[in-house]
């Protein structure tokens, strides 16, 4: 007699299948030479909810990192659980939606050697899933009399190359008269049984990196894909496809230890892992506008990725310490938590070009983790708060400490509970010792956090270190600590769920007289109306420093919230240590002043004409053309002072040209 399913299993099974986008990730199991400390991240599964959501934990221990940090996805696969077990748990119900007519997707992303071409495409010792899927398939058609044909393909450099084709001729992306797309040049076989199968797909018996076999030539990183065709009979269903993505390894391009990478290679792979994420999160929050256009993967996947598709999110983990895959973890826990969002008509307006997630936003993404979350917040906007320049008056050595500001950081100790938080940039923490504070923040990554309903995940964290902690920190986080490029001019009030006691008096004790008095002002305002906003982080946006620095663009052109509740998210925050202490505020804000400079300073070198290139002090003909030639190549190849040593400058050169610009503001 059949036994009867377990009404939990049925559950699972029907929460997997209503839900379109599911996020899970796979411990990789070591590999025979591999040795190390296989205790970095560990699983909280919760017993007896319906759901098999899990948390997984990294660090904290001294081997790994020095802090925490949780994610929760819908489910984890431990490193003893092979590709079998993912395919009948994951897999295996998304093909039954193939056979309707639905599309799939099952997408591996992690950091490089985190197993997913192992869990795709599998090894000689292990089928992967690809395989898997089309032995399924397979015996699926031979009963209903459908026919399969395959399509490999892959992606390096912004280009899709035919790896059926043996000239690896170059595919096109094209939109046809009913918006569906077609992959012109992408070749189609047809495939009747496993064997043929591998033929095509793995080129080669006792592979493990199939499809690098085919492009042997090729040394560089790039995506691969699969796509499965399955053809209809029946006018009822339509014409369905299974799509295998084998994603390039992520890798951190700005670390010290990736020099030797191809910059402008690991760019674009990132960027196009970002953009997945993006559109992957615009479908979860059901957007109105789907970034497909960012990426060549997107635009080629559109059709299985939108509409009713099912994807499938497959999260690759290092068996040890690796912190680009703590990254990787971020996004994908950050995908997983805008499921069944809901989103704010404001932030539904919100135009797509402001981009949400850039290369250069890790730090906000990490601290999208569930152990710092509490309650949703949201912001709400002032504009037009004078004053910004009183703020960097005097201040002699903008460009001297740090000079490549982007990555300062400080990170000290929140003793409060009734702290307002304050923070200046995306990963300053600094000590609120006394109850009542009021924190103040800049945010620098505020237009992705504010504008997008993406970014509504993380606002509300307040990740509490020790002094110690933090200094370890800041070493792990060197490399993350960019912000994004695009918005520097705001400044963040976020207030702490728990301080509703704020009063005047208070307010004023931080709003001393080295702060502008308009930012005074609006601080005071706040505070009048803090009881009907409590819990509500409030965000100030200052207007560019000097009107010669170019206007952000995303600011300009979002729709602005009209209500105080509609925008969402910080990354970090910085809780200051003496509210009395003017050098202490005032250094905060030359900070943020110096990292604002720099970023809008970058950003005209990334999208400004050669004329005004040539505007700017130490940029000449030859240097305009340079930076001309390097934006062909890459549409944004400076994310950080360091890569204007792409024009042959030295880092003295470099301080040196930003200190000139900005004594050019004060002339
Ligand atoms: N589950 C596993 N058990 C044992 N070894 C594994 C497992 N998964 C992967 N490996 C091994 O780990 C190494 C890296 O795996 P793999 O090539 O799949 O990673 P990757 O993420 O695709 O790497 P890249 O980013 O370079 O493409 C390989 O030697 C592979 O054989």
């Amino acid at each position: 007699m059949e036994t009867p399913t377990p009404r939990c299993d049925v559950l699972d099974k029907m929460t997997r299948l209503s839900r379109s986008i599911r996020v899970v990730a796979k411990i990789r199991g070591f590999a025979d030479l591999e040795a190390g400390p296989a205790n970095w991240a560990s699983l909280i599964k919760p017993r007896g909810e319906e759901s098999d959501a899990v948390t997984v934990s990294f660090g904290g221990n001294e081997q790994t990192s020095s802090r925490k940090e949780s994610y929760k996805l819908d489910y984890c696969y431990e490193q003893n659980e092979g590709n079998d077990i993912i395919f009948e748990k994951e897999v295996k119900p998304l093909i039954q939606g193939v056979f309707d007519g639905l599309n799939a997707t099952i997408i591996a992303f992690g950091a490089r050697g985190s197993g997913k071409t192992h869990v795709i495409q599998g090894s000689d010792k292990e089928p992967g899933l690809a395989l898997l899927s089309v032995v399924e398939i397979l015996s699926r058609v031979e009963e209903i009399g459908r026919s399969i044909s395959v399509s490999v393909y892959e992606i390096a450099q912004d280009h899709v190359y035919d790896l059926l084709d043996p000239k690896r001729s170059t595919v096109t992306i094209l939109k046809d008269g009913q918006g569906i797309i077609q992959l012109k040049g992408l070749s189609q076989v047809p495939v009747k049984s496993i064997s043929e199968f591998e033929k095509f797909y793995l080129a080669g018996n006792n592979s493990c990196k199939p499809m690098q076999k085919i492009a042997s030539e090729c040394t560089h990183r790039s995506h691969k894909g699969l796509i499965v065709h399955i053809s209809s009979t029946s006018e009822t269903i339509p014409s369905s496809k299974m799509n295998f993505v084998d994603l390039a390894g992520y890798v951190d391009a700005r670390r010290k230890s990736s020099e030797g990478l191809n910059l402008i290679e690991s760019t674009k792979v990132n960027n196009s892992i970002y953009a997945l994420h993006n559109v992957v999160n615009a479908l979860n929050a059901n957007e109105n506008h789907v970034p497909y256009r960012e990426s060549k993967l997107t635009r080629m996947l559109q059709d299985s990725l939108g509409g009713k598709s099912r994807i499938l999110m497959l999260t690759c983990l290092n068996p040890s310490f690796c912190q680009d895959s703590m990254y990787m973890m971020s996004l994908a826990s950050r995908s997983c938590q805008a499921v069944n969002r809901t989103v704010p008509e404001t932030a539904k307006k919100v135009k797509s070009s402001a981009k949400p997630m850039v290369l250069s936003s890790h730090k906000s993404q990490l601290s999208g983790n569930v152990s710092t979350s509490r309650k949703p917040q949201t912001h709400f906007s002032i504009k037009k708060a004078k004053g910004m320049t009183s703020a960097i008056k005097g201040r002699r050595k903008l460009f001297d400490e740090a000079s490549h500001s982007t990555k300062s950081k400080i990170s000290e100790k929140a003793s409060s509970s009734s702290d307002i938080a304050t923070a200046i940039g995306p990963s300053v923490q600094q000590e609120a010792s006394s109850s009542s504070d009021i924190a103040l923040a800049i945010d620098s990554s505020v237009q992705k956090e504010v504008f997008s309903p993406l970014g509504s995940i993380n606002p509300q964290e307040t990740i509490v270190l020790d002094k110690e902690q933090a200094q370890k920190n800041q070493v792990a986080e060197e490399n993350h600590g960019e912000v994004t490029p695009a918005i520097n001019n705001s400044l963040m009030l976020s207030f702490a769920e728990e301080s509703q006691n704020i009063d005047k008096e208070n307010c004023n004790s931080l709003v001393n007289k080295d702060v502008s008095p308009p930012i005074s002002s609006q601080i005071l305002k706040v505070s009048e109306n803090f009881k009907s906003m409590m819990s509500t982080p409030l965000c100030l946006e200052f207007p560019p420093i000097d009107d010669t620095l170019p206007k952000v663009q995303a600011l300009t052109d979002v729709e602005e919230p009209k209500t105080p509740v509609q925008s969402i998210g910080m990354s970090s925050r910085c809780e200051v240590g003496d509210k009395n202490n003017p050098w202490e505020i005032f250094n905060m804000l030359g900070t943020e002043v110096k990292k604002s400079y720099v970023q809008n300073y970058l950003q005209l070198l990334n999208s400004g004409s050669k004329e005004q290139l040539k505007s700017l002090k130490g940029i000449g003909e030859k240097r305009a053309s340079s930076i001309l030639k390097l934006r062909d190549e890459s549409p944004e190849p400076f994310k950080e002072l360091d890569d204007l040593k792409a024009l042959n400058l030295s880092s003295k050169q470099i301080t040196k040209m930003m200190k000139l610009g900005v004594g050019d503001i004060f002339s």
